[in-house]
C-alpha cells in the first residue's frame, strides 16, 4: 500500500483552513501545519476545541470553508471527485465512536482494509489473528462488536485501522476506553507503524500518554493551533 509520494516532503499541509458546521462561527480558523512524511504528533485540546473536525478535514469527510490542504500532494480542493477515493484509502482511521461493523466478527472486521485491497484469505489468515491477539483479543477473535466491552472494540479498531499500513494513521482519543497498561501498548503498535513509514497523529486527552512519550504536540485553543 505504500505510495512513493509519501516517502517524500508533507503528507498532510495545511495553510490558513477554516471550517464551520451550517451558518455556525468557524470552530477552526487559520489553521496551518504541515505533516512530515513518518512524522509522529499529538493534537490536543480540550473538549470541543475541534480535534475530531480537525482529523474529518485530513480523512476527507469534511470539506473546509477555506483554506488549502494538501494531502499527499495533492490539494483536495481542485482534485477530481473520482480521484478522492484514492487518497481516502490510504489514511487509516481509529473512530472516536469505533463505527465497527456489529453484524461481523472481530476478525472480518479487521479483515475488512485487507480484503478491499485485495488480499488473500491466506494472507488474511495469517496477519489478523496475530494482530487481534498482540491487542489482547485472542479469545474474542469471532465475537460480534455488540457483546465485546468499549475497551475491546476500542482494539478491534485500532487493529483495523493499522492492518494495511496506511501512509498515514489518524487516531481518535484511542485510548479513552483502555486502562493505561493497555493504552502504553497500543502507543507501542503506533509507533512501530510510525517505524515502518507511517506518518501518525493521534488526538488524545491523555496528559499522562503525551508527557510519557517523545513526540510533538499540535494543540488547538479557540480555534487556532499552535505547537505544545
Ligand atoms: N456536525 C456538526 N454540526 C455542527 N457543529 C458541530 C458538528 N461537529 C462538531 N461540531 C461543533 O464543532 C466544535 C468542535 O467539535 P469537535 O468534535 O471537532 O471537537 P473535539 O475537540 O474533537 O471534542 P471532543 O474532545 O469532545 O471529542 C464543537 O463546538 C462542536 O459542537
Amino acid at each position: 500500500m505504500r505510495h512513493p509520494t509519501a516517502d517524500r516532503a508533507n503528507v498532510v499541509q495545511f495553510d490558513n483552513v477554516a471550517v464551520r458546521y451550517g451558518y455556525g462561527p468557524e470552530i477552526l480558523q487559520d489553521v496551518s501545519f504541515s505533516l512530515p512524511a513518518g512524522s509522529f504528533h499529538f493534537l490536543t485540546g480540550s473538549s470541543g476545541a475541534g480535534k475530531s473536525s480537525l482529523l474529518r478535514l485530513m480523512y476527507l469527510a469534511q470539506r473546509q470553508s477555506r483554506g488549502r490542504i494538501v494531502l499527499f500532494g495533492r490539494d483536495i480542493a481542485t482534485s477530481r471527485r473520482y480521484e478522492l477515493p484514492a487518497l481516502r484509502r490510504r489514511v487509516g482511521v481509529v473512530f472516536q465512536d469505533f463505527r465497527l461493523l456489529d453484524h461481523l466478527s472481530a476478525m472480518d472486521n479487521v479483515a475488512l482494509p485487507l480484503r478491499v485491497a485485495g488480499a488473500s484469505e491466506n494472507d488474511i489468515r495469517k496477519f489478523v489473528p496475530d494482530l487481534l491477539t498482540w491487542v489482547g483479543l485472542a479469545d474474542h477473535l469471532h465475537a460480534k462488536p455488540p457483546t465485546l466491552s468499549g475497551g475491546q472494540k476500542q482494539r478491534v479498531a485500532i487493529a483495523r485501522a493499522v492492518i494495511g499500513r496506511p501512509d498515514l494513521l489518524l487516531a481518535d482519543e484511542p485510548t479513552g476506553n483502555v486502562d493505561d497498561h493497555i493504552a502504553m501498548r497500543l502507543m507501542y503498535l503506533f509507533e512501530e507503524l510510525n517505524k515502518l513509514g507511517t506518518t501518525v497523529m493521534v488526538a488524545t486527552h491523555n496528559e499522562n500518554l503525551v508527557s510519557r512519550l517523545p513526540y510533538p504536540q499540535l494543540h488547538l485553543e479557540n480555534g487556532q493551533m499552535r505547537r505544545g
